[in-house]
């Protein structure tokens, strides 16, 4: 157990120390009350108790309120599986939209992958956002450019990464991903521009190249939190299981302690790849699982999720 997780676990001990002190000091309060004359400053110390451990027990309760988008609720019962559609010509597009229609019950919310796809400019994503709505149905679609610095496959300045997320917002994209690290300085307006057009936003962070410690991780997702995002994400990779560890617990501490609104969280490649299966445990509450190519590595096949996912409650 790292120096880090040990300290934590320390501060729970001392948690459940106080509770259970707090319950004893307010039986023998009410004891008090029954057995003797109320007074002013016994009234104080009874209420006092009692806010102290109504306190505590909220702080044990999970207050992520889900998100609705069309009929799929994010952050409520097992993690919904997400199928990313990637293409490298109109043609493997094409293929991969016709697969979509054909296995819907695998699926619960597809994303598209626009820097791992064809498309030359907004015209172009309209026309496919268009295609991919007739294949997926009533299905989420959540749009996703991933700048080549956190693991996609393409440069873009900011003026097109704006132009194209909020054409894909008005173009019937329920869900937006925007990293963190482009919405720097006054690009925060991007947000309230997407949510004006009427999608919510997915906030995300990725480490391709290894796994920043939990505390820092939790800090990065309640940032996201206050700046207004409805989901945050964190996609980080491990070199060893302690990090496959390092990222659970930021999960468990996010959930157990900040979280009010739905996360998503995996450590990628094979060692993380246990990460994509345990949302009912960890709290997150979308995985990422394929139906052809992969996004990321580490990613299991959507048929596997489906089976799995129900059976880890
Ligand atoms: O951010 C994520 C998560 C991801 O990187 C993964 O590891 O599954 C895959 C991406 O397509 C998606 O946008």
């Amino acid at each position: 157990m790292s120096m880090k997780r040990r300290s934590a676990a320390r501060e729970c001990e001392c948690l459940r120390a106080l509770r259970s002190s707090a319950e004893d000091l307010y039986g023998w309060e009410v004891a008090c009350l029954h057995a003797s004359r109320h007074t002013d400053k016994r009234h104080q110390r009874n209420y006092i108790m009692m806010e102290m451990i109504s306190e505590l027990n909220n702080l044990s309760e999970s207050r992520i309120v889900p998100v609705q988008v069309r009929g799929l609720m994010l952050g409520d019962g097992v993690p919904k599986i997400c199928v990313p559609v990637v293409a490298s010509d109109p043609e493997q597009l094409e293929k991969a939209l016709t697969r979509l229609e054909g296995i819907r019950d695998f699926y619960d919310l597809v994303e598209l992958r626009a820097d791992i796809c064809p498309f030359g400019g907004t015209r172009e994503l309209s026309e496919s956002l268009r295609r991919l709505r007739k294949a997926v149905g009533d299905k989420p679609i959540l749009f996703t450019f991933r700048t080549k610095e956190e693991g996609g496959n393409r440069e873009v300045s900011f003026d097109s990464y704006r132009e194209m997320n909020l054409c894909a917002a008005q173009e019937g994209a329920d869900l937006v991903d925007l990293q963190l690290s482009m919405m720097e300085g006054d690009r925060m307006s991007l947000l309230s521009d997407i949510h004006g057009r009427g999608a919510r936003v997915i906030g995300s962070f990725h480490d391709f190249h290894g796994t920043p410690p939990a505390d820092e991780l939790v800090k990065k997702m309640a940032g996201m939190q206050m700046a207004g995002f409805d989901i945050t994400k964190i996609a980080v990779m491990p070199k060893d299981r302690e990090d496959v560890l390092e990222l659970l617990f930021a999960s468990v501490q996010m959930q157990e302690e900040w979280a009010d609104r739905p996360f998503i969280t995996m450590s990628m490649g094979s060692l993380g790849s246990m990460t994509r299966v345990c949302g009912t445990f960890s709290g997150s509450c979308i995985t990422f699982g394929t139906i052809g190519g992969e996004s990321a590595p580490g990613q299991l096949k959507a048929e596997v999720l489906r089976t799995v996912l129900p059976s880890l409650l």
